[in-house]
């Protein structure tokens, strides 16, 4: 494996730069540059001032003559089912093709319409001959602390280019026209992740994956047979009890808001960067939704005090190529909070709900305290890392993971 470190790949691109090689596109934005990894002199905070709304440019940006911006109405079945089958079938790939991810209709609409969202925002390209949808890029706006500052940002996420469009390159004018819809909104700042290195990650984390069905996990290649294991083995060192241990865990519901949004403030204010949830944000993010999201919380049976959170969301993987399985059904660790409870008994708990309910691996990022647990519930390293990134925002050194407290879909 190559050596992947930041220095290195902040060399390479410096040099593929000079070579004229790399997207003039990132050294134009407002990013921390390569060039300024170490500069302590530039500091912390927004790089380029807003632009009075009069100077933001009113009319999109062009596209190749036989494309159109089209704006899609999630809340449509129709086009939401169109968005779904363009991700479907052209969205994030593991290096291997060997799986694509599947997010559900029902995820999409629950990611893409949080409370104050902006349908503008859910920015599609059409081709005006076929009016097939083509491409796709979505912001939804969110209140993010970094350090003592709550910053009105937007999320950028699921940008999509279908495959036989690549290297078009549709996807920077796609990325300047998301960003100019959210200046017209007044809003300055943006978070995203990437699975590549781009100027410049506030932080990279590691994805970790906890078997819960090995014999589905190794039939589809997922995962490996372990040396000196048989199948028998394997099944029996990932077994989980049937139900959780913690007395009053018990799933979320609508009238534990103001309590769970109280235990999660507090717990997210430890870290760096973090959301600033309000009750109508932890109700919607939260609150469980079939086959979109799972929360649990233990609440004591002496006091009815609610001491710990747990929750994860469901992100289905299309495995391409396999006779026996069409879908490998992932849950993503989301926010857990361990005040009373330790943080190894609730995710223990929450990888036996995640079996009751047939995943076949529970994946988790080094994030918050999550490399306390880890190792001990038998979560293996994945060979993706995730790289966070601001937009317009400068961080004078890049964090730990856990330093983190940021989960995006
Ligand atoms: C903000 N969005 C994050 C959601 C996940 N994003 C986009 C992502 N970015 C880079 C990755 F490295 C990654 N990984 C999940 C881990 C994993 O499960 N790897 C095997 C695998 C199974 N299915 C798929 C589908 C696509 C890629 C890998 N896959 C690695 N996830």
């Amino acid at each position: 494996k190559e050596d992947s470190s930041l220095a290195t790949i902040a060399r390479r691109f410096q040099d593929s730069i000079s070579l004229g090689k790399t997207h003039k596109f990132w050294e134009s934005q407002p990013v921390g540059q390569f060039k300024d990894i170490g500069d302590s002199s530039l500091p912390e905070g927004p790089i380029e001032p807003p632009t009075p709304l009069s100077e933001v440019k009113q009319e999109p940006y062009n596209l190749p003559t036989q494309y159109e911006w089209t704006t899609c109405d999630m809340e449509s079945e129709e086009t939401c089912n169109e968005v779904y089958n363009l991700l479907k079938n052209n969205y994030v790939e593991d290096d291997e093709n060997m799986f694509r991810f599947n997010y559900s209709q029902e995820f999409l609409r629950w990611a893409l319409c949080p409370p104050g969202y902006y349908p503008s925002w859910h920015i599609g390209v059409r081709a005006k001959a076929s009016q097939k949808l083509v491409a796709f890029i979505t912001g939804v706006p969110a209140r993010i602390r970094v350090r003592d500052e709550v910053v009105k940002m937007v999320e950028i996420n699921f940008l999509c280019v279908h495959k036989k469009l690549r290297s078009k390159r549709l996807a920077p004018v796609m990325i300047k026209e998301v960003t100019r819809r959210v200046h017209l909104e007044n809003i300055w700042q943006a978070a995203y992740t990437a699975g590549v290195v781009l100027p410049t990650p506030i932080t990279t984390c590691q994805y970790w994956h906890r078997s819960l069905n090995p014999k589905k996990l190794i039939d589809v290649g997922f995962s490996r047979l372990g040396a000196r294991m048989t199948m028998s083995r394997t099944i029996k060192l990932y077994k989980l009890p049937d139900s959780p241990a913690t007395p009053g865990f018990r799933k979320m519901e609508l009238r534990d808001v103001p309590a769970v949004t109280r235990l999660l403030r507090n717990y997210l204010s430890q870290f760096v960067v973090a959301p600033d949830f309000d009750e109508n944000d932890v109700e919607h993010w939260l609150l469980p939704t079939e086959n979109v999201v799972d929360s649990y919380l233990v609440e004591s049976p002496e006091t009815h005090e609610i001491t710990d959170f747990c929750s994860f969301y469901t992100l289905p993987s299309s495995i391409l190529g396999n006779q026996n399985y069409l879908t490998l059904k992932a849950a993503y660790s989301y926010y857990n909070v361990s005040v009373k409870t330790p943080l190894l008994q609730l995710m223990n708990d929450a990888l036996i709900v995640a079996k009751q309910k047939d995943f076949d691996v529970f994946n988790a990022l080094d994030v918050m305290h999550n490399e306390s647990f880890l190792k001990e519930l038998k979560f293996g390293p994945g060979d993706g890392q995730l790289h966070y990134y601001l937009y317009n925002y400068r961080l004078q050194h890049a964090l730990r993971p856990s330093e983190l407290g940021l989960v995006l879909l």
